[in-house]
Protein backbone atom coordinates (compact mmCIF):
# COMPACT_ATOMS: atom_id res chain seq x y z
CA UNK A 1 0.00 0.00 0.00
CA UNK A 2 1.33 3.44 -1.12
CA UNK A 3 2.57 5.55 2.43
CA UNK A 4 -0.22 8.40 3.19
CA UNK A 5 2.78 10.71 4.23
CA UNK A 6 5.84 10.48 1.76
CA UNK A 7 8.52 13.08 2.58
CA UNK A 8 11.23 13.31 0.24
CA UNK A 9 14.84 14.79 0.80
CA UNK A 10 12.97 17.92 2.68
CA UNK A 11 15.19 20.69 3.88
CA UNK A 12 14.03 24.01 5.82
CA UNK A 13 16.80 26.87 6.07
CA UNK A 14 14.92 29.92 7.91
CA UNK A 15 15.33 33.28 6.36
CA UNK A 16 18.60 33.68 8.98
CA UNK A 17 20.24 30.88 7.23
CA UNK A 18 19.21 28.20 10.03
CA UNK A 19 19.20 24.87 8.34
CA UNK A 20 16.55 23.37 10.91
CA UNK A 21 15.97 20.37 8.42
CA UNK A 22 18.71 18.94 6.32
CA UNK A 23 17.35 15.95 3.63
CA UNK A 24 14.81 13.96 5.81
CA UNK A 25 13.03 11.14 4.22
CA UNK A 26 10.21 9.18 5.74
CA UNK A 27 7.69 7.37 4.92
CA UNK A 28 4.58 7.36 7.32
CA UNK A 29 1.99 4.19 6.71
CA UNK A 30 -2.19 4.24 6.85
CA UNK A 31 -3.10 3.62 10.49
CA UNK A 32 0.27 3.68 12.02
CA UNK A 33 1.18 5.69 15.22
CA UNK A 34 4.96 7.01 14.67
CA UNK A 35 6.43 9.09 17.34
CA UNK A 36 8.76 11.53 16.69
CA UNK A 37 11.30 11.83 19.25
CA UNK A 38 14.10 14.66 19.57
CA UNK A 39 15.66 17.27 21.51
CA UNK A 40 14.44 20.26 21.95
CA UNK A 41 15.93 22.63 18.91
CA UNK A 42 15.65 19.22 16.84
CA UNK A 43 13.33 20.35 14.33
CA UNK A 44 10.19 18.11 14.93
CA UNK A 45 7.70 21.32 14.94
CA UNK A 46 9.45 22.76 11.38
CA UNK A 47 8.92 18.94 10.21
CA UNK A 48 5.50 18.69 10.53
CA UNK A 49 4.93 22.05 10.11
CA UNK A 50 5.90 22.00 6.68
CA UNK A 51 3.67 19.11 6.39
CA UNK A 52 0.61 20.49 7.54
CA UNK A 53 1.09 23.75 5.63
CA UNK A 54 1.83 26.23 7.71
CA UNK A 55 5.62 26.59 6.98
CA UNK A 56 7.02 26.51 3.35
CA UNK A 57 10.12 23.84 2.64
CA UNK A 58 13.04 25.20 1.07
CA UNK A 59 13.78 21.62 -0.98
CA UNK A 60 12.35 18.61 -1.43
CA UNK A 61 8.82 16.91 -1.69
CA UNK A 62 6.03 16.11 0.35
CA UNK A 63 2.51 13.93 -0.10
CA UNK A 64 -0.28 13.67 2.07
CA UNK A 65 -2.97 10.65 0.55
CA UNK A 66 -0.72 11.29 -2.92
CA UNK A 67 -1.49 15.25 -2.87
CA UNK A 68 1.45 16.90 -2.92
CA UNK A 69 1.19 19.96 -0.33
CA UNK A 70 2.88 22.49 -2.94
CA UNK A 71 1.07 21.97 -5.93
CA UNK A 72 -2.54 20.41 -4.52
CA UNK A 73 -2.42 22.04 -0.83
CA UNK A 74 -6.08 22.29 0.00
CA UNK A 75 -6.67 18.53 -0.60
CA UNK A 76 -3.23 17.39 1.31
CA UNK A 77 -4.51 20.08 3.80
CA UNK A 78 -8.09 18.55 4.42
CA UNK A 79 -6.37 14.92 5.07
CA UNK A 80 -4.73 16.65 7.89
CA UNK A 81 -5.97 17.80 11.95
CA UNK A 82 -3.29 19.06 13.60
CA UNK A 83 -3.12 19.60 17.55
CA UNK A 84 -0.85 22.49 18.06
CA UNK A 85 1.83 22.93 20.84
CA UNK A 86 0.01 25.94 22.31
CA UNK A 87 -3.62 26.15 23.62
CA UNK A 88 -5.68 27.66 20.99
CA UNK A 89 -8.86 27.91 22.31
CA UNK A 90 -11.53 30.57 22.58
CA UNK A 91 -12.09 30.61 26.07
CA UNK A 92 -15.65 32.06 26.06
CA UNK A 93 -16.83 29.59 23.19
CA UNK A 94 -19.08 26.91 24.08
CA UNK A 95 -17.39 23.55 23.42
CA UNK A 96 -19.86 22.57 20.72
CA UNK A 97 -19.79 25.88 19.05
CA UNK A 98 -15.88 25.61 18.94
CA UNK A 99 -15.61 22.62 17.28
CA UNK A 100 -18.66 23.14 14.34
CA UNK A 101 -16.62 26.22 13.90
CA UNK A 102 -12.95 24.73 13.41
CA UNK A 103 -15.02 22.28 10.65
CA UNK A 104 -16.59 24.78 8.73
CA UNK A 105 -12.90 26.38 8.29
CA UNK A 106 -11.84 23.61 6.15
CA UNK A 107 -15.18 24.42 3.80
CA UNK A 108 -16.84 21.07 5.14
CA UNK A 109 -21.00 21.01 5.10
CA UNK A 110 -22.57 20.99 8.17
CA UNK A 111 -22.29 17.57 9.96
CA UNK A 112 -24.06 17.26 13.34
CA UNK A 113 -23.50 13.51 13.80
CA UNK A 114 -19.86 13.68 13.01
CA UNK A 115 -19.71 16.01 15.62
CA UNK A 116 -21.42 14.29 17.80
CA UNK A 117 -19.46 11.36 17.46
CA UNK A 118 -16.30 13.38 18.15
CA UNK A 119 -17.19 14.57 21.28
CA UNK A 120 -18.52 11.62 22.29
CA UNK A 121 -15.65 9.48 21.64
CA UNK A 122 -13.39 12.35 23.40
CA UNK A 123 -16.06 12.05 26.81
CA UNK A 124 -17.27 15.52 25.71
CA UNK A 125 -20.78 15.15 25.17
CA UNK A 126 -21.75 16.00 28.59
CA UNK A 127 -19.87 19.17 28.24
CA UNK A 128 -21.29 20.35 24.65
CA UNK A 129 -23.12 23.27 26.07
CA UNK A 130 -19.91 24.29 28.75
CA UNK A 131 -17.66 27.40 28.20
CA UNK A 132 -14.30 26.08 27.43
CA UNK A 133 -12.87 28.35 30.38
CA UNK A 134 -15.07 26.07 32.16
CA UNK A 135 -13.12 22.75 32.10
CA UNK A 136 -10.31 20.84 32.96
CA UNK A 137 -6.80 21.49 31.79
CA UNK A 138 -7.31 17.54 30.40
CA UNK A 139 -11.14 18.43 28.88
CA UNK A 140 -9.43 21.45 27.42
CA UNK A 141 -6.42 18.99 25.59
CA UNK A 142 -9.46 16.93 24.21
CA UNK A 143 -11.81 20.43 23.06
CA UNK A 144 -8.13 21.08 20.70
CA UNK A 145 -8.17 16.91 19.19
CA UNK A 146 -11.46 17.34 18.88
CA UNK A 147 -11.51 20.50 16.42
CA UNK A 148 -8.52 18.77 14.64
CA UNK A 149 -10.72 15.93 14.15
CA UNK A 150 -13.55 18.08 13.04
CA UNK A 151 -13.18 17.50 9.38
CA UNK A 152 -12.88 14.09 9.47
CA UNK A 153 -9.14 14.07 8.70
CA UNK A 154 -7.43 10.91 8.41
CA UNK A 155 -3.89 11.89 9.76
CA UNK A 156 -3.63 13.92 12.84
CA UNK A 157 -0.40 15.28 14.03
CA UNK A 158 -0.26 16.14 18.22
CA UNK A 159 2.71 18.30 18.92
CA UNK A 160 3.85 17.01 21.89
CA UNK A 161 0.55 16.31 23.28
CA UNK A 162 1.67 16.10 26.77
CA UNK A 163 4.23 18.79 26.79
CA UNK A 164 4.05 20.15 31.20
CA UNK A 165 1.22 18.11 32.11
CA UNK A 166 0.98 15.87 34.61
CA UNK A 167 1.44 11.63 35.25
CA UNK A 168 -2.27 11.28 35.66
CA UNK A 169 -3.15 13.90 32.56
CA UNK A 170 -0.31 12.28 30.72
CA UNK A 171 -2.13 8.30 31.21
CA UNK A 172 -5.68 10.19 30.03
CA UNK A 173 -4.16 11.90 26.89
CA UNK A 174 -2.63 8.03 25.76
CA UNK A 175 -6.01 6.17 26.31
CA UNK A 176 -7.50 8.93 24.07
CA UNK A 177 -4.73 8.11 21.52
CA UNK A 178 -5.24 4.76 21.32
CA UNK A 179 -8.81 5.02 21.39
CA UNK A 180 -8.44 7.53 18.48
CA UNK A 181 -6.08 4.58 16.70
CA UNK A 182 -8.42 2.02 17.06
CA UNK A 183 -10.25 4.68 14.81
CA UNK A 184 -7.89 3.69 12.23
CA UNK A 185 -6.78 7.50 12.04
CA UNK A 186 -3.01 7.84 11.26
CA UNK A 187 -1.21 9.62 14.76
CA UNK A 188 2.09 11.91 14.49
CA UNK A 189 2.99 12.52 17.81
CA UNK A 190 6.55 14.64 18.74
CA UNK A 191 7.75 14.09 21.73
CA UNK A 192 10.90 14.29 24.52
CA UNK A 193 9.30 11.43 26.33
CA UNK A 194 10.74 7.65 26.01
CA UNK A 195 8.00 6.16 28.10
CA UNK A 196 5.55 8.37 26.09
CA UNK A 197 7.13 6.99 22.64
CA UNK A 198 7.55 3.60 23.99
CA UNK A 199 3.74 3.40 25.26
CA UNK A 200 2.07 4.23 22.38
CA UNK A 201 3.82 4.59 19.03
CA UNK A 202 4.32 1.71 16.52
CA UNK A 203 7.15 3.04 15.02
CA UNK A 204 9.61 6.11 16.62
CA UNK A 205 11.48 8.34 14.58
CA UNK A 206 14.46 9.82 16.17
CA UNK A 207 15.24 13.53 15.08
CA UNK A 208 18.59 15.33 16.12
CA UNK A 209 19.77 18.46 14.38
CA UNK A 210 17.80 18.56 11.74
CA UNK A 211 18.61 15.18 10.70
CA UNK A 212 16.29 11.92 11.00
CA UNK A 213 18.99 9.62 12.61
CA UNK A 214 16.56 6.52 12.69
CA UNK A 215 13.14 5.05 11.80
CA UNK A 216 12.44 1.83 14.08
CA UNK A 217 9.51 -0.40 14.99
CA UNK A 218 9.67 1.10 18.54
CA UNK A 219 10.19 -2.73 20.06
CA UNK A 220 13.71 -2.98 18.28
CA UNK A 221 14.36 0.30 19.24
CA UNK A 222 13.71 0.46 22.59
CA UNK A 223 15.80 -2.55 23.03
CA UNK A 224 19.02 -0.75 21.46
CA UNK A 225 18.20 2.17 23.38
CA UNK A 226 17.58 0.29 26.59
CA UNK A 227 20.52 0.72 28.70
CA UNK A 228 21.25 1.03 31.89
CA UNK A 229 24.22 1.78 34.52
CA UNK A 230 24.78 -0.13 37.40
CA UNK A 231 27.56 2.16 39.56
CA UNK A 232 29.43 -0.24 42.92
CA UNK A 233 30.57 1.44 45.73
CA UNK A 234 33.23 -0.26 47.29
CA UNK A 235 33.68 -0.05 51.35
CA UNK A 236 37.70 0.26 50.32
CA UNK A 237 38.25 1.97 47.27
CA UNK A 238 40.79 0.56 44.50
CA UNK A 239 43.22 1.44 41.66
CA UNK A 240 42.57 -0.87 38.95
CA UNK A 241 39.86 -3.10 38.39
CA UNK A 242 40.24 -7.00 39.12
CA UNK A 243 40.63 -8.66 35.91
CA UNK A 244 38.12 -10.59 35.85
CA UNK A 245 35.42 -7.94 36.11
CA UNK A 246 37.69 -5.65 33.71
CA UNK A 247 37.14 -8.81 30.93
CA UNK A 248 33.40 -8.07 31.55
CA UNK A 249 33.60 -4.12 30.72
CA UNK A 250 33.37 -3.08 34.39
CA UNK A 251 35.78 0.21 34.46
CA UNK A 252 35.99 2.17 37.03
CA UNK A 253 34.63 6.30 37.32
CA UNK A 254 36.55 9.37 38.66
CA UNK A 255 35.47 8.87 41.89
CA UNK A 256 36.27 5.17 42.54
CA UNK A 257 33.29 3.75 41.74
CA UNK A 258 32.74 0.50 39.89
CA UNK A 259 30.52 1.68 36.52
CA UNK A 260 28.89 -1.47 34.34
CA UNK A 261 26.48 -0.53 31.66
CA UNK A 262 24.27 -3.31 30.70
CA UNK A 263 21.66 -3.91 28.01
CA UNK A 264 17.94 -3.98 30.14
CA UNK A 265 16.44 -6.19 26.91
CA UNK A 266 19.10 -8.57 26.83
CA UNK A 267 18.36 -12.31 28.63
CA UNK A 268 20.78 -11.85 31.01
CA UNK A 269 22.21 -9.04 32.34
CA UNK A 270 25.73 -9.72 33.45
CA UNK A 271 24.91 -8.75 36.74
CA UNK A 272 25.10 -11.40 39.14
CA UNK A 273 28.16 -12.79 37.59
CA UNK A 274 29.55 -8.92 38.53
CA UNK A 275 28.80 -9.63 42.30
CA UNK A 276 29.85 -12.96 42.43
CA UNK A 277 33.55 -11.91 40.87
CA UNK A 278 33.50 -9.02 43.49
CA UNK A 279 33.23 -11.42 46.25
CA UNK A 280 35.71 -13.55 45.12
CA UNK A 281 38.25 -10.45 44.27
CA UNK A 282 37.55 -9.98 48.35
CA UNK A 283 35.85 -6.90 47.88
CA UNK A 284 33.17 -5.62 49.62
CA UNK A 285 30.06 -3.62 48.35
CA UNK A 286 29.22 0.00 50.49
CA UNK A 287 26.22 0.83 47.92
CA UNK A 288 24.66 -0.08 44.68
CA UNK A 289 22.38 2.28 42.54
CA UNK A 290 21.59 1.88 39.17
CA UNK A 291 20.13 4.76 36.41
CA UNK A 292 18.98 4.64 32.91
CA UNK A 293 20.59 5.92 30.06
CA UNK A 294 19.02 9.41 29.74
CA UNK A 295 17.80 10.65 25.94
CA UNK A 296 20.46 12.66 25.85
CA UNK A 297 23.05 9.92 26.19
CA UNK A 298 20.82 8.12 23.93
CA UNK A 299 21.66 10.68 21.36
CA UNK A 300 25.28 11.14 21.77
CA UNK A 301 24.95 6.95 21.13
CA UNK A 302 23.30 7.34 18.17
CA UNK A 303 25.07 10.26 16.76
CA UNK A 304 28.31 8.80 17.54
CA UNK A 305 27.18 5.30 15.59
CA UNK A 306 26.02 7.37 12.94
CA UNK A 307 29.48 8.70 12.12
CA UNK A 308 31.02 5.62 12.67
CA UNK A 309 29.12 4.08 10.03
CA UNK A 310 29.68 6.62 8.00
CA UNK A 311 33.44 6.75 8.63
CA UNK A 312 33.78 3.37 7.96
CA UNK A 313 31.62 3.71 4.39
N1 LIG B 1 11.20 31.20 12.47
C1 LIG B 1 12.41 30.71 12.76
N2 LIG B 1 13.53 31.37 12.38
C2 LIG B 1 14.76 30.89 12.62
N3 LIG B 1 15.00 29.72 13.27
C3 LIG B 1 13.94 29.03 13.68
C4 LIG B 1 12.60 29.48 13.45
N4 LIG B 1 11.74 28.55 13.98
C5 LIG B 1 12.53 27.60 14.50
N5 LIG B 1 13.83 27.87 14.34
C6 LIG B 1 14.99 27.05 14.76
O1 LIG B 1 14.91 25.79 14.12
C7 LIG B 1 15.32 24.75 15.01
C8 LIG B 1 14.25 23.69 15.08
O2 LIG B 1 13.12 24.22 15.79
P1 LIG B 1 11.82 23.35 16.05
O3 LIG B 1 10.83 24.21 16.75
O4 LIG B 1 11.42 22.70 14.78
O5 LIG B 1 12.39 22.25 17.03
P2 LIG B 1 11.63 21.17 17.92
O6 LIG B 1 12.34 19.90 17.67
O7 LIG B 1 10.18 21.22 17.65
O8 LIG B 1 11.96 21.71 19.36
P3 LIG B 1 11.05 21.72 20.70
O9 LIG B 1 11.11 20.33 21.18
O10 LIG B 1 11.83 22.67 21.56
O11 LIG B 1 9.71 22.22 20.32
C9 LIG B 1 15.63 25.43 16.33
O12 LIG B 1 17.02 25.63 16.43
C10 LIG B 1 14.92 26.76 16.25
O13 LIG B 1 15.59 27.75 17.00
Amino acid sequence: MAPIISVKDLTKTYENGFEALKGINLDIEEGEVLALLGPNGAGKTTLISIICGIANKSGGSVTVGGHDITRDFRKARDMIGLVPQEMAVEVFEKVIDTVKFSRGLFGKGKDPAHIERVLRDLTLWDKKDNRIRELSGGMKRRVMIAKALSHEPRVLFLDEPTAGVDVELRKEMWDVMRELKKSGVTIILTTHYIEEAEAMADRVGVISKGELLVVEETDSLMKSLGKKVLEIELDKPVDDVPPALAQKGVTLSPTGKLVYTYDTAAEQTGITDILADLKKAGLRLADLSTKQSSLEDIFVDLVAQQKAEEDAA
